[in-house]
């Protein structure tokens, strides 16, 4: 092959961006010192020969697990001689990219304790698990029910003679089936069971328990425990040990029942606290607000690659004497950018959420629990909003690179299949989606009796208003107005919930409605979520944002995320008669304006999330475009290619070569 040239591809399109993409990395990372963190470990994790990740498409699933256990005590020895911070340890996880038994130890283990543990559970456990003296898990799904935590069928009978509880499993359906890190790696688990005080069934509740033996690994007596076998996608989750484990009378002492929302006293009496029993439920809403952090991470991933690589590859036609670039293409343009618009909207709107998760987290230890319904709402929501579009989105950039997407080293299919069990865990999206629904029902319900919304829902304030306001665009122009847009969005979504609401309201019973209406609360659910998004990406815009031009290009990303949008939703803005097809007409011709301003600045917005070539783990994402010479170069590792003639070929190939000859002959 040819000797490999020290060239940048893409330096013809990184001189077009008309802004200073300096300042858009801070806006990305978050602040000054967010994006200097992000870049230092980073660039420590690239250049660790142990992080390397380019193999992990063609190891065993034993190799592949023992590798993970082997970066995992790499990056805590890392952790501890650096001295990091618990920011920065978790910027170096995030960077190693590999899902591990220590993501469900520090994101789990630690906060359900913390947060389900009275005083003297979280002085007792909380050092050794900061630690790393034992290792939890979460152990809450069972093989027969995992949406409906209250059918959990595992049970905790108090013993009131030995003081201890007796953890049980009573069914093939009570196993504990999909925690993470059970399967192998944990020593301990906060286990979700039914609580059984004299014959008497008073809920879930979690325990701590501890599951395998500090001194050999082993199993203690009366738990059944391994790994459930391999997931979907070669490498990608099977990096984590997801497990089963079978309780047969296991004997734990009383006080290891986290006992802040329920207590049982010496006697077995149960005490209910002040807190609201939702606290139980609490480990996953602090779980799903990091998963929407997250998504904006994995959707921006995908379209750096897919946008890199689309300003590398040039199919047809002529540009000065050379085929299209095919980014250049509208068709390529409106699939791949308001993909851009959402990893930056999706960011936005999750710094927003990490916000409202800390705000309700200081409200709850005032003993204010007025904002948890709205907190579960809106991260229900929007962890379910933005998951889906991401798994959507990651195999919209595979497609988006042709062919050459569904090879492993574009890096897209592994980051799908590591991705889309995100729609799944910590809820599946439907079943949030329609919590959601709930939690918007009730709240129009009540709007007559006082209460009034809060938060998220104030718009529903002006529900008469909204309910008959036309749509301000006249001209193309106003489809950028801020307060148009997002009047419209509030518009759609309290013309939706009214009329899901009436049609509630027909049925004698309402769970009857619920089930028969269920796929239009989605609907509803889905509109007031864009809502929020759009809202919030609006809101980012009214703050000070510094940096020549950046300003502008969010403008313009921002009414992207909304139009296309709109164009996707056209019915639902149509039949509650929010815009006529006019309006959409001109909102159409507003979009095309704007793909064509993003253009020139694709690879510059890309380039401002920062990813080095290591963590994007693509050829067809690489900084420098260098794509071709790259894809014969992986091509060329796989061991298929380490011999000339394949292994097999005088067993099963040279047999049927020389039968057809025969036959020729014949
Ligand atoms: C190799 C490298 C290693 C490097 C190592 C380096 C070292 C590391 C250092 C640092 C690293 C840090 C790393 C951190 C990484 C963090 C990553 C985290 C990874 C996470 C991975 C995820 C894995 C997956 C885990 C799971 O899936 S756990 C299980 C989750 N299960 C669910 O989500 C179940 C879903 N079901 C439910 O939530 C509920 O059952 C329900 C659907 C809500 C129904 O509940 P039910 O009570 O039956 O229903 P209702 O009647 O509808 O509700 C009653 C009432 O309650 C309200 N409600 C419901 N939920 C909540 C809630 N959560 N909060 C508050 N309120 C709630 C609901 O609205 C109702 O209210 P009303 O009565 O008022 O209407
Ligand atoms: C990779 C991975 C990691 C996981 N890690 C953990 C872990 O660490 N700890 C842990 O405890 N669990 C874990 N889980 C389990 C996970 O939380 C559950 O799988 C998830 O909550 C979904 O529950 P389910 O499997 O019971 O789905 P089901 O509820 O059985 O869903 C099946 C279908 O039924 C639909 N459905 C269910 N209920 C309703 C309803 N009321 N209305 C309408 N439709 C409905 C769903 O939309 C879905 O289409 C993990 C799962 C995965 C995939």
């Amino acid at each position: 092959m040819e000797a490999e040239a020290a060239v940048d591809y893409l330096v013809d399109e990184r001189s077009k961006a008309q802004f200073d993409i300096d300042a858009m990395k801070i806006i990305w990372a978050g602040g000054k010192h967010e994006f200097e963190v992000s870049d230092r470990m980073a660039r420590l994790v690239a250049s660790d020969p142990v992080f390397r990740k380019d193999n992990r498409a063609i190891l065993d699933r034993k190799e592949l697990f023992k590798n993970t256990l082997r970066k995992a005590a790499h990056a805590w020895k890392r952790i501890i001689e650096l001295r990091l911070s618990e920011q920065e340890a978790s910027k170096l996880r995030f960077f190693v990219d590999e899902p591990a038994y220590t993501d469900l130890h520090w994101g789990m283990f630690i906060p359900v304790i913390k947060g389900q543990g009275t005083e003297e559970q979280r002085k007792k456990w909380l050092p050794m698990a900061y630690r790393m003296q034992i290792i939890g898990c979460y152990a809450q799904t069972e093989l027969g029910h995992g949406s409906n935590v209250q059918g959990l069928e595992t049970t905790a009978t108090f013993d009131p003679e030995l003081d201890e509880f007796v953890i049980h499993s009573p069914t093939l359906t009570s196993s504990k089936w999909w925690p993470g890190g059970l399967g192998r790696a944990s020593t301990h688990a906060v286990v979700f069971a039914r609580l059984i005080t004299d014959g008497k069934d008073h809920g879930i509740n979690g325990f701590i328990v501890q599951l395998r033996s500090l001194d050999d690994h082993l199993p203690l007596p009366g738990i059944i425990i391994g790994d459930i076998g391999m997931k979907f996608g070669n490498g990608a989750y099977n990096t984590m040990d997801n497990g089963f484990l079978r309780f047969d009378h296991v004997r734990i002492p009383r006080d290891q029942m986290l006992m802040r929302v329920k207590q049982v006293t010496r006697e077995g009496k149960v005490v209910q606290s002040d807190v609201p029993w939702q606290l139980l439920y609490g480990t996953m809403v602090y779980v799903r607000q990091t998963i929407v952090a997250d998504a904006s991470c994995a959707l921006s991933r995908a379209v750096c690659i897919a946008t890199r690589y689309s300003a590398v590859r040039r199919q047809f036609g002529s540009q000065n004497g050379h085929e299209t670039q095919v980014i250049d293409y509208r068709t390529q343009q409106s699939r791949l950018f308001p993909l851009l618009a959402s990893a930056y909207a999706f960011r936005f709107v999750g710094e927003w959420l990490k916000w409202l998760y800390m705000d309700v987290t200081q409200r709850l230890q005032a003993r204010d629990f007025s904002t948890l319904p709205e907190a579960h709402a809106c991260t229900a929501g929007l962890k379910s909003l933005t998951t889906s579009v991401t798994a959507d989105a990651i195999e919209e950039c595979r497609k988006l690179c042709g062919g050459h997407g569904y090879l492993c080293s574009s890096g897209l299919p592994e980051l799908f299949a590591v991705y889309v069990p995100a729609c799944t865990y910590e809820g599946d999206n439907i079943v949030l989606l329609l919590q959601v629904a709930r939690f918007l029902m009730k709240t129009v319900s009540q709007l007559g009796s006082g209460e009034r919304p809060v938060g998220t829902t104030t718009y529903l304030l002006r529900l008469e208003h909204l309910l008959q306001c036309p749509c301000d665009v006249q001209g193309a122009e106003d489809w950028l107005k801020p307060d148009v847009v997002v009047q419209l969005f509030e518009a759609r979504s309290a013309r939706m919930t009214v009329a899901c609401a009436k049609s509630l309201s027909k049925f004698s019973k309402p769970e009857d409605g619920f089930m028969d209406l269920s796929a239009d609360l989605v609907s509803v659910a889905t509109a007031h979520c864009q809502l929020i998004v759009v809202s919030k990406f609006v809101e980012k815009l009214q703050q000070d944002i510094p940096g020549e031009g950046v300003k502008q290009q969010l403008e313009a990303l921002c009414s992207i995320y909304a139009l296309s949008l709109l164009k996707k939703h056209l019915g639902d803005f149509l039949s509650t008669s929010c815009i006529t097809s006019k309006q959409a007409s001109l909102a159409n011709d507003v979009l095309r304006s704007l793909y064509s301003q993003v253009r020139p600045n694709a690879i510059a917005l890309v380039d401002a999330f920062n990813y080095t070539d290591h963590f994007l783990g693509s050829v067809l994402g690489r900084y420098d475009g260098n794509v071709y010479p790259k894809l014969y170069e992986e091509a060329l590792k796989d061991p298929l290619n380490e011999s000339v003639v394949p292994d097999g070929y005088h067993e099963y190939l040279q047999p049927v070569l020389k039968q057809r000859l025969r036959t020729a002959r014949l």
